[in-house]
């Protein structure tokens, strides 16, 4: 077992200042009122990951597949439901979240290994080579506000797979980069897909979907719609976005 969700719902709370209007203003003598909404990402999703299993995650813009990755990673605990994971999950910041953008590449990737729970020894080795597998020359020692999001997505990329997580995860929008880039990032996750327990792939590329993963799920509006092979989800997938859109647009990447 790698892992598993029990009737996982996730719910953010955001707190936020209604923007006032002249006579609120004028009453309440400008203090602001404050008003809470709440946006459920995930709704009592199930889920069993078996060891070996490559899940790819497919679903629209604001389907809830980070903040499903989010939850496997430790970092959004569960409003309701629960996750057990089976050994060490990528950190949040192999996602591409949390970098401290006003610190180098290099000193990201050591603070990235630190959160991943390597010893100072293990990051000190490693971080050199995780720093060269991004191909970022001099810019490595620059701060990360310097970066293209090519760059900040190579750097997170390589610490993601770097950093012997049990369970990798990979968000391929934040991930690939260029053309040359995105080749090496295929053969390393292919090559990690061996070693690691696990891997979630949240991807809007419907191939990679079926090129690299043994099974996939999809995600509507934080509800699971199917679970299956690759092809069956994908397929279904596709027919859902063109019936939705009432074209025919055949475009693999959705
Ligand atoms: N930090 C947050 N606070 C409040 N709402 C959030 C937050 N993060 C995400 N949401 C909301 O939760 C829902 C799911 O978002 P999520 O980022 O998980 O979707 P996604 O499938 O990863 O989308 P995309 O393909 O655009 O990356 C969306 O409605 C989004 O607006």
């Amino acid at each position: 077992m790698a892992v598993r969700i029990k009737n996982l719902s996730i719910t953010y709370r955001t707190s936020f200042e209604r923007r006032p209007t002249l006579r609120t203003a004028l009453v309440r003598f400008g203090r602001g009122q404050r008003a809470v909404r709440e946006v459920k990402a995930l709704t009592d999703l199930t889920l069993t990951v078996p060891e070996g299993t490559s899940m790819g995650i497919i679903g629209a813009n604001g389907a809830g597949k980070s903040t499903l990755m989010r939850a496997v990673a430790g970092i959004l605990p569960p409003t309701e439901g629960s996750v057990e994971v089976w050994g060490k999950a990528s950190t949040l910041l192999a996602l591409g979240v949390g970098f401290n953008k006003s610190l180098s590449g290099r000193e990201n990737i050591i603070l990235g290994g630190l959160a991943a729970g390597l010893s100072r020894k293990e990051v000190e080795e490693r971080a050199d080579q995780v720093a060269e597998w991004t191909e970022i020359g001099d810019f490595i020692d620059m701060p990360m506000q310097t970066y293209s999001s090519g760059m900040s997505a190579r750097v997170a990329f390589s610490v993601a797979v770097h950093m012997k997580p049990d369970i990798l995860m990979v968000d391929e929008a934040l991930s690939t980069g260029d053309a040359r880039f995105r080749a090496k990032a295929t053969d390393k996750m292919a090559e990690l897909r061996s070693s690691a327990r696990a891997m979630f792939l949240v991807s809007h590329g419907l191939n990679s979907i079926k090129e690299m993963c043994t099974d996939a799920i999809w995600l509507d509006k934080g509800r699971m719609m199917m679970q299956g092979s690759p092809e069956d989800v994908v397929e279904e997938y596709k027919k859902f976005t063109k019936v939705k859109k009432g074209s025919s647009a055949a475009d693999d990447d959705v």
